[in-house]
């Protein structure tokens, strides 16, 4: 760990998370569902799926955060995520947006902005996504990034101002701002993009590490211990098929001494 100030003892946030268990409601894709909800479970928060028009906002205002994610969405699904997403928000409770795709189609742009005008706590997405959605272009293939970190920057500081969040941009170091404080983040393994859903799965732990905690703090202490666990699991990994067995349990088994020990933030 190298910074210093708030995040010496980044583990905290950890703790604290796992002591509460909160309750998450996600809004995810059908690829995410199985393997979000095991990753919140190993990481020792209790999550649930469900999108249902009738009901999304009722169960909204039972959780302590709620995720969106817009990879699988369809109109009426659409309207649900504006509906919980507008009931956290005027909870004033946390929830965190992943645009996921936003950059191949027009249906995804609409929908995006406007889940931006009820002002995310969290937007979390690849670099590509992140310019995409400040409107600056990217060059995403499909729901996968073809742009670096270092290019969305400027993006991510843009859409902090815009919704008074905090912004992350995933990849191989990650980057976080609230826009005006931001940290990089080193931890992290090349076998995390070969599983499918783990960038939707990280949204689901920053969710949870949310909820009663600062969201900047909350949001840097998650990619860490995110990312640790990769870097762990990878050592016994033999692709990507093992790492994501052994994924789920280095999530669980990480404490928040090893957390505070192995973070690698700096601040930007
Ligand atoms: N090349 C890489 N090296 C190390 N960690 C990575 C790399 N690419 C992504 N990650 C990590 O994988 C997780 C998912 O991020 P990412 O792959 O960017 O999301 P998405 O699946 O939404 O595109 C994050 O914890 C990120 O830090
Ligand atoms: C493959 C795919 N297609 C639509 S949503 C989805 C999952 C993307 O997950 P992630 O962004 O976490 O890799
Ligand atoms: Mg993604």
């Amino acid at each position: 760990m190298t910074e210093t100030g708030s995040f010496a003892a980044v583990g905290q946030p950890l703790a604290q998370m796992r002591a509460t268990a909160p309750l998450v409601h996600n809004i995810t894709n059908f690829v995410a569902m199985n393997v979000m909800a095991n990753v919140q479970l190993a990481v020792g928060a209790s999550p649930a799926m469900l999108h249902a028009l009738p009901e999304v906002a009722e169960f909204a205002a039972l959780c302590g955060a709620l995720t969106v994610n817009i990879g699988t969405a369809d109109a009426d699904w659409a309207e649900g995520m504006v509906q919980a997403a507008r009931m956290m928000h005027r909870l004033n409770r946390p929830w965190v947006l992943d645009p996921v795709g936003i950059g191949a189609t027009q249906f995804r742009k609409d929908l995006c902005a406007r889940l931006l005008d009820l002002r995310p706590t969290v937007i979390r997405a690849n670099a590509s996504e992140i310019l995409a959605l400040a409107g600056l272009g990217g060059q995403a293939h499909g729901v996968d990034a073809r742009d670096t970190v270092a290019a969305a920057e400027v993006a991510a500081a843009q859409l902090a101002a815009r919704t008074g969040g905090v912004v992350a941009v995933s990849g191989p170091v990650d980057y976080v701002t609230d826009g005006s404080r931001a940290f990089r983040i080193g931890n992290g393994h090349a076998l995390m993009p070969q599983v499918t859903a783990l960038g939707c799965s990280l949204n689901g732990v920053i969710g949870a590490f949310l909820v009663g905690q600062k969201p900047l703090e909350a949001t840097v202490a998650a990619l860490a211990y995110y990312g640790l666990a990769g870097e762990i699991a990878a050592r016994e990994a033999k692709g990507p098929g093992s790492f994501a067995v052994a994924f789920l349990d280095a999530l669980a088994n990480l404490t928040p001494e090893a957390l505070s020990a192995g973070a690698k933030v700096r601040a930007a």
